[in-house]
């Protein structure tokens, strides 16, 4: 039911990494347009030599199957190798001919990890703040863009706050989605009234515990429970009394019925449904015979009851050995019809449904 919204996708970040080498490698023939020829050489030495091996080393790094434990570490690292190799040409451009290399990357490269790899806030905060120690630095040392350093610096500070607070914003409400999300899988699978399974998630998970017994050969036993002579409850006690004792006879089914593939549901009004696997006939005349205890315990007075003074349930059920020929609503109809016996031999007891002898 959790679904984490970051999840890393180690595929699609190879995809992204290599995106995002093409968009790199478009920009050398920009850069080109613009260099002059004296510059040529630390332009080569920065994108060939530093940056093509960091973004081949991150695609490279992608395969690996422990990759998405590093994620946020490895998108950290290469951008700042980017971004720094950036400084480091912006420098050289400057000491060796004058010339303002463009200063746009770092904030291309910060947004490319915010936005399309989605590091978390935190490793965002780190990348941004030792990228933007770096261009203060620059800033301060080195007059590359003349009356316009400041400016520039507030440029790449203000785009980088825009990030953050971006990423912040996407992610609260990412979270806020999942939980709403969370909530509503519970609301669509639990029955409201009783906190168990209702129809349609019983449904589901019935046909998913018969293929997985299919496979095995495993047993199944399905118990149809229904409350005896419950109009004349609802009439006699009210409506609120009658939802009370619904709640507890799903409460005492989760009691008996504590297996993580035991699957208890509200199968409607108060009619409720019970699988077991990998039970022996023994043990699922135990169960049904504890579901008809727990209400002869519990002496919940009935008096407009015909069978008994004190509420009681009926039970009807179906063992079967599972094999490639079962099917799940034949095995219902047997167990449905065991409990129609179990109402016309007086309630308060159950039947388990047998074939009949040819
Ligand atoms: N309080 C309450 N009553 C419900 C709920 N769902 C169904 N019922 C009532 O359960 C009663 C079921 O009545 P019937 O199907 O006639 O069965 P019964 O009176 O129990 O008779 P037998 O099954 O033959 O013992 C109806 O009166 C429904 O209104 C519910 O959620 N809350």
């Amino acid at each position: 039911m959790h679904t984490d919204f970051r999840k890393v996708d180690a595929k699609l970040i190879r995809l992204l990494s290599f995106v995002g080498t093409a968009i790199l490698s478009s920009f050398i023939i920009a850069d080109l347009s613009v260099l002059p020829a004296s510059l040529e050489d630390v332009y080569f030495t920065s994108r060939l030599f530093v940056q093509l091996p960091v973004c081949i080393i991150f695609f490279l790094l992608t395969f690996m199957p422990s990759y998405p434990k590093f994620h946020q570490l490895t998108v950290c690292s290469v951008m700042l190798a980017l971004i720094y190799s950036n400084y480091w040409l912006i420098i050289q451009c400057w000491k060796l001919d004058g010339f303002a290399f463009p200063y746009e990357g770092t904030i291309i490269y910060s947004l490319f990890a915010i936005f399309v790899f989605r590091i978390n806030f935190i490793s965002a905060l780190i990348l941004c703040g030792i990228a933007l120690a770096g261009y203060t630095f620059l800033t301060f040392s080195y007059p590359v863009y003349g009356a316009s350093n400041f400016i520039n610096l507030c440029f790449v500070a203000s785009s980088m706050v825009v990030g953050l607070l971006g990423l912040y914003q996407i992610d609260s409400g990412l979270k806020k989605l999942r939980m709403v999300n969370f909530k509503l899988t519970g609301l669509s699978q639990i029955d409201q009234l009783t906190n168990i399974f209702n129809r349609g998630t019983y449904e589901i998970r019935f046909s998913e515990q018969l293929e997985l017994n299919k496979r095995v050969g495993n047993s199944v036993c399905v118990f149809i429970i229904d409350l005896d002579s419950f109009k004349k409850y609802n009439d006699g006690y009210g409506h609120v009394q009658g939802d009370k004792v619904i709640k507890l006879q799903a409460d005492m089914l989760s009691q008996i019925f504590r297996r993580t593939t035991d699957i208890v549901a509200r199968y409607g009004g108060e009619e409720f449904v019970v699988v077991t696997s990998n039970n022996t006939e023994q043990e699922c005349e135990k169960l049904a015979q504890r579901i008809i205890e727990q209400w002869q315990s519990q002496k919940i007075p009935h008096n407009d009851s015909n069978e008994q003074d004190h509420v009681t349930c009926s039970v009807g059920y179906y063992f079967e050995v599972v094999n490639s020929d079962s099917e799940k609503e034949l095995i219902v109809e047997k167990a449905d019809k065991a409990l129609y016996q179990a109402k016309a031999h007086g309630k308060n007891c159950f039947v388990r449904y047998r074939e009949k002898r040819t």
